[in-house]
């Protein structure tokens, strides 16, 4: 589904991202994992046109994304909350993306309905902009609005980002299931390997811009190979996340 070719992009001196050769088939769950800085934001620009290589180039379907807009028609993706529009409720916003694609007003409701117990009573019906917003629950409404259509591509930055616990666990669960459902190639970033390896049949590490593995993860096999690359245990990455979260949150 999506060719990456001799890819490379620099920011001045540094190299953000180098790729060879990597290919992301139909239906693959793929997680990006690496450090600060690796290059994963990045590639995902690339892969969405947001941004423009130096050289080589994605494809998706076989359509050169810097060549053609067609690839738009199936792929949603969150990257951060500037994909949203802060002026709008998250009602006026749903309904303004489902329109795009042409969906009706009950449609997107019907679509909707399944993140119910995601949104947690938070996000429709409050009479607010997105702009007033929390940070999670402005990513539940990124996250919704980029499944919106049930694109066959998704792509996700840092799904897990600023979610409590349980709405961590019930994406977790929603993604699985779009993934399998819909036949849907699905790539998000995590820095939260217990997640990643929980959801992720598929994971590349990504080290200064270049995939430098590809592990093939069953029944969280990648968990070890994990740990020790970054030197952690997969329970102290749960702590570590746990904590962020509680700090992240006590600051809202
Ligand atoms: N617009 C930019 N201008 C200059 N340098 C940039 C820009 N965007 C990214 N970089 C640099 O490119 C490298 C890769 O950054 P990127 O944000 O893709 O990494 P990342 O893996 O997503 O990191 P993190 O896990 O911290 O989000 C970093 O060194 C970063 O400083």
């Amino acid at each position: 589904m999506i060719q990456i070719s001799n890819l490379q992009k620099k920011f001045g001196e540094k190299t953000a991202v180098n790729i060879d050769n990597y290919l992301i088939n139909q239906g693959d769950m793929l997680g990006l994992v690496g450090n600060n800085g690796a290059g994963k934001t990045t590639l995902f620009r690339l892969i969405l046109d947001l941004l423009q290589a130096d050289r080589g180039k994605v494809t998706i379907n076989d359509i050169d994304v810097c060549k053609s807009e067609d690839w738009k028609n199936f792929t949603g993706a969150f990257i951060d909350d500037g994909f949203l529009i802060d002026y709008l409720t998250p009602e006026e916003y749903f309904y303004f993306i489902g329109k795009m694609y042409g969906l009706k007003k009950e449609e997107v409701d019907g679509r909707i309905a399944p993140f119910e117990r995601f949104m947690n009573g938070e996000v429709m019906g409050q009479k607010k902009f997105i702009r007033n917003f929390s940070a999670g629950n402005k990513q539940k409404i990124g996250i919704i609005s980029a499944m919106l259509h049930h694109p066959q591509l998704l792509i996700l930055d840092e799904p897990f980002n600023f979610l409590d616990p349980s709405s961590q666990s019930i994406i977790k669960q929603l993604l699985k299931k779009y993934n399998e459902e819909h036949k849907a190639t699905v790539i998000i970033s995590s820095h939260n390997l217990n997640h990643t390896v929980d959801v992720c049949p598929r994971i590349a590490l990504l080290e200064h811009g270049v995939i430098i593995r590809d592990i093939q993860n069953e029944n969280n096999s990648a968990e070890k190979e994990l740990e020790a690359y970054f030197n952690v245990s997969v329970e102290e990455n749960i702590e570590t996340e746990t904590n962020t979260e509680e700090e992240t949150l006590t600051e809202e």
